[in-house]
């Protein structure tokens, strides 16, 4: 795994990261030169505006999609030197994921839903899998329901079996992608803080995009996006310092020649004032 200058550990970075997405006149620059890294023992949430990149990001430094330039790393492998083959084995192997759909096998038990990488990468636990599993049953709170089927649980409860199996396998780093958005609030907030223990507890890596201020507010630091570029990063949030960054990217997109065209002075243009005034007006809920 990488080590910084500063002696901090990088479970997953990229490097001058570009994705284009399609060529000619119809080309998107989904990402247009990000280098950022995820640090080991971290959360880190990625935000910012819809369409500013999010999801390619994630994706690329997964390994699910591939750069158009520039590089991905899990630890210290550059993804793009993989063959197919050990690119499948790095991502079985090496990461979880957790998406907005749960994709659970609905005829498993939850148990065998949680072992089921496991269990296809022919990986028989030994006695230390078994005492993380153990374990990591009690942190998502699963003991009563390890025979149950998807069906008969909650959509949080869902997400929370969906949770333990991608931190089964222990790996490197977990992926969420708007883990929380098919989740009534409540239950949104137990898989958030269920990520925040697996980190704090376990001493796991979680990087997690979302649109959300709230669980944004979960990580230990945000990256922004902005049209494909980063452009801040946030230690320590709350859920009322990022909604303010996310307004002052809302600010910056609208166009004031419409807006001087509609009499509207520079005040409109600040964060501040819009909060005073109420407005959530592009704010993504
Ligand atoms: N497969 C694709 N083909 C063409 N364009 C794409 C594809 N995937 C994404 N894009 C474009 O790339 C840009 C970034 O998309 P991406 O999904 O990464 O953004 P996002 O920040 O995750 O957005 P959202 O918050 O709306 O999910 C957008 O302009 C999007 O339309």
């Amino acid at each position: 795994m990488t080590t910084t200058a500063t002696g901090t550990r990088t479970a997953a970075r990229v490097v001058d990261a570009v994705k284009v997405y399609g060529s000619g006149d119809t080309a998107v620059r989904a990402l247009d030169g990000v280098s950022v890294g995820f640090p080991a023992g971290r959360f880190t949430a990625i935000m910012g505006p819809s369409g500013s990149g999010k999801s390619t990001l994630m994706h690329c430094a997964a390994g699910l999609d591939t750069l158009t330039s520039g590089s991905a790393f899990i630890g210290d492998t550059e993804l793009s030197t993989l063959d197919d083959r050990r690119l499948t084995l790095l991502r079985r192997d090496r990461i979880g994921f957790v998406f907005q759909a749960f994709n659970l096998v609905p005829t498993l038990t939850v148990a065998e839903n949680i072992t089921l990488p496991m269990d296809l990468a022919g990986r028989r636990a030994d006695q230390r899998d078994e005492e993380w599993i153990d374990a990591l049953v009690d942190v998502v709170g699963l003991r009563d329901r390890l025979h149950h089927r998807p069906a008969e649980l909650s959509g949080g409860q869902q997400q929370r079996v969906a949770v333990a199996r991608a931190f089964a396998g222990q790996p490197d780093v977990v992926f969420a992608d708007e883990p929380t958005g098919n989740l009534d609030s409540r239950s949104g907030e137990e898989v958030l803080g269920l990520l925040g223990r697996a980190v704090r507890l376990m001493d796991r890596t979680v990087v997690m995009v979302t649109h959300d201020p709230v669980a944004a507010a979960h990580a230990d630091e945000v990256v922004f996006l902005a049209d494909g570029r980063l452009v801040d990063r946030m230690e320590a949030p709350t859920p009322e310092r990022v909604l303010d960054r996310m307004k002052a990217f809302d600010v910056k997109a609208l166009d004031t020649t419409d807006l001087e065209d509609e009499g509207l002075d520079d005040k409109a243009l600040d964060p501040q004032a819009l909060e005073a005034s109420g407005s959530q007006e592009g704010v993504p809920s």
